[in-house]
């Protein structure tokens, strides 16, 4: 049986860190971290996470700013409030929640948020230095960022030389997940959608990072024996032995065939999800610093 990975704890320790830094930044500077979160439109799920990062930061002793904006919000009324955010200066972070509604460019309104505040990481300018390994001064994206710490509470600096498989290649996870797994020169194979035989690219892993979006795609004879798994998947599938009409969050791995498998798994929920949060509560406190003229602690 694997060791489960305590998402939720981990995640604790971090904020409590935050929470000591955000304390320690405002007694020295009079600075306290501020967090704006911009939310377009109603999806019950999005709103979930919005109130979630809203209730940590203000555990953390942030400033937190939350913008619920109508579903019909055109381009221009969104690039107006994050100039506003930009140049505001209780204002150190900027989280605008995707996906954005169709009418809205989302590519223009991450390029639009200074590369200072996107505690997000989706910057260009973060894009390249993650790439080009300027991770001093790089916001890293909350979630693979999260999921490298997670894996580092299993494997140390094990990392080196092992074998990872990343599948998924988006911009949010699969991609900086490559560049933050081969910066800790672990061997790093990026699968999707057109990779062939998956199931026997999956067996060569020391590390598997699954971030598809498709419930339980990972099956536990495509786990190696003593593979560490890390499931960045949040999806909500039918559960009616919960009840008529019931709902319950699975990731991308089948986790009880895998967990017989595997010498470390994270769970979903109580994995990376909580991680996320707390990443982005250090990316915020690391941007406050570095507004106050401080050098960021390491979280
Ligand atoms: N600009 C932007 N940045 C994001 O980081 C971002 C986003 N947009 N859009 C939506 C996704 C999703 N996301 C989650 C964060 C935490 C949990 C989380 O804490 N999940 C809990 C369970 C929550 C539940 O039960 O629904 C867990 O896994 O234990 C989930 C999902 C951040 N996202």
């Amino acid at each position: 049986m694997a060791h489960i990975i305590d998402g939720k704890a981990v995640a604790a320790q971090v904020t409590e860190k935050v929470t000591e830094a955000a304390d320690a930044l405002r007694a020295s500077t009079g600075v306290q971290p501020g967090l704006a979160v911009v939310i377009v439109g109603e999806d019950p799920a999005s709103k979930v996470y919005v109130a979630n990062k809203g209730r940590t930061a203000r555990a953390c002793g942030f400033l937190s700013v939350e913008h619920t904006l109508p579903e019909d919000t055109d381009q221009a009324a969104l690039l107006g409030l994050i100039e506003e955010l930009n140049t505001d200066p209780a204002i150190h972070g900027i989280l605008v929640q995707l996906p954005l509604p169709a009418q809205i460019d989302a590519g223009a309104v991450i390029q639009a948020i200074a590369p200072e505040k996107d505690v997000d990481g989706f910057h260009f300018i973060n894009v390249g230095k993650l790439s080009t390994g300027e991770t001093e001064t790089a916001f890293v994206p909350c979630t693979p960022a999260g999921s490298m710490v997670l894996l580092q509470t299993v494997m140390e600096r094990d990392l080196s030389g092992r074998n990872a498989v990343v599948i998924g290649r988006s911009n949010i996870v699969g991609k900086p997940m490559f560049n933050l797994l081969l910066a800790a020169n672990a061997t790093v194979t990026v699968a999707h959608s057109r990779t062939a035989d998956l199931p026997a690219l999956c067996r060569t892993a020391d590390i598997v990072v699954a971030a598809v979006g498709r419930p339980q795609m990972v099956k536990g004879d495509w786990i190696r024996p003593g593979a560490t798994v890390i499931d960045v998947g949040m999806n909500r599938i039918p559960a009616p032995e919960r009840g008529e009409g019931k709902t319950r969050l699975v990731g991308d791995v089948d986790f009880e065939a895998a967990e017989k498998v595997a010498a470390a798994i994270t769970p979903v929920p109580g994995g990376v999800g909580p991680m996320t949060i707390a990443m982005l509560m250090a990316n915020a406190c690391v941007a406050a610093h570095r507004a106050a003229g401080r050098t960021p602690p390491r979280f």
